[in-house]
């Protein structure tokens, strides 16, 4: 099979390559359209992610081509736009019609859950990475940027963080754990739900967010030195699942949901007020886990408020010291 009957039979039949709201031309030309209505800016991100860097070369590809698009998806969620669609780079070192296969189904899983479109892409022989580019739109004006944050606002995230990163010795086939326990950490490694509900919900009330996906304290570097203040982290309040904890213990589950990453999951900053009068749908669940201070940097604290801020902080690619 050729590039051009593989990209025809795999990704152009896909039901989510149809075509879809404010998509003018999809996959077949030199570029694909896109349309905007008036008043509304396109939001616009691109991650790689490459075999033994972000996913173990051997693995189940459906579960990969969900994957892919939903870290992706998930800076849409972030910014608090409305997802439109996304292109496909695949680097395959081979085609296997069976692995193609399986792959566009999950990728047309989580197209359809995030109501996305596949608009176009390319296709390379190579070391296997995968690049998706997403689009989005959001009223002008309104999207939820990294450097709103302001000091009294509350830090809250939109739900449990370190599942995936406890996942990872499991994905890893290093360890293995009760069922229970291993489908809800796997599920958050391998299909993170992009938060897109939460985002949209958020804008204009949130000052700052983005999407936790190289570790909590790490990420909450991000808003605090784009925003210009300090970030505080109360380490009690941050929210880890029963099964987590039940698979690590209480210190390693906190230890990962504050700086394992691949969490996927919104952190933002919000004024009490707004807080308190967010109304949110029964699948979302908000947690504070500190507030926006004067000065600059993270401080993680303990229940007695002392500073128990670790040096290594999330995950660095070209990190020198481990
Ligand atoms: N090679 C690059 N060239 C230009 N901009 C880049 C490059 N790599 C990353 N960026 C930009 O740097 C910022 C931080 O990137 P990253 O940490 O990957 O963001 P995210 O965690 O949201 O994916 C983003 O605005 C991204 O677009
Ligand atoms: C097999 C495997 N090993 C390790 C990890 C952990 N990991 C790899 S990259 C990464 C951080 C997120 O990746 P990055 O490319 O920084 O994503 P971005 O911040 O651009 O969304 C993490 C936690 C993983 N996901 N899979
Ligand atoms: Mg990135």
């Amino acid at each position: 099979m050729g590039e051009f009957e593989l990209i025809r039979h795999f990704f152009a039949a896909a039901p989510c390559a149809q075509g879809g709201d404010g998509v003018a031309l999809g996959i077949g030309d030199d570029c694909a359209l896109l349309e905007l209505p008036a008043g509304e800016q396109l939001a616009v991100s691109t991650d790689t992610l490459v075999a033994g860097v972000h996913f173990p070369a051997v693995c189940d590809p459906s579960l990969l081509g969900q994957r892919s698009l939903a870290v992706a998806a998930s800076d849409l969620a972030a910014m608090g736009a409305t997802a439109i669609g996304f292109t496909l780079a695949l680097t395959l070192p081979e085609v296997s019609a069976d692995w193609l296969q399986a792959y566009a189904q999950g990728l047309q899983r989580m197209a359809h859950r995030c109501r996305m479109s596949l608009i176009g892409g390319d296709t390379t022989r190579g070391p296997l990475s995968i690049t998706v580019t997403v689009f989005g739109r959001v009223p002008a004006g309104q999207a939820l940027r990294r450097d709103g944050a302001r000091p009294g606002d509350l830090l809250c995230v939109g739900g449990n963080l370190g599942n995936a990163a406890g996942a990872l010795p499991l994905v890893l086939g290093e360890r293995q754990a009760p069922v229970e326990q291993a489908q809800a950490l796997l599920a958050q490694y391998w299909s993170p739900m992009p938060q897109l509900t939460l985002g949209q919900l958020l804008r204009g009330q949130a000052t700052a967010a983005l999407d936790v996906s190289d570790g909590l304290l790490a990420d909450c570097g991000h808003i605090a030195r784009a925003s210009g203040v300090a970030l505080e982290v109360n380490q009690h309040q941050v929210p880890v699942s029963t099964e987590l904890e039940a698979f690590l213990g209480r210190d390693a589950a906190v230890h990962a949901a504050l700086t394992g990453g691949d969490d996927y999951v919104l952190a933002f900053t919000i004024p009490a007020a707004q807080h308190q009068a967010l109304q949110l749908p029964g699948f979302i669940h908000v947690h504070v886990i500190g507030r926006v201070l004067d000065g600059q940097g993270v401080t993680l604290r303990d229940r007695q408020g002392r500073d128990i801020t670790p040096t290594q902080r999330g995950y660095q690619h070209f990190r020198e010291t481990p």
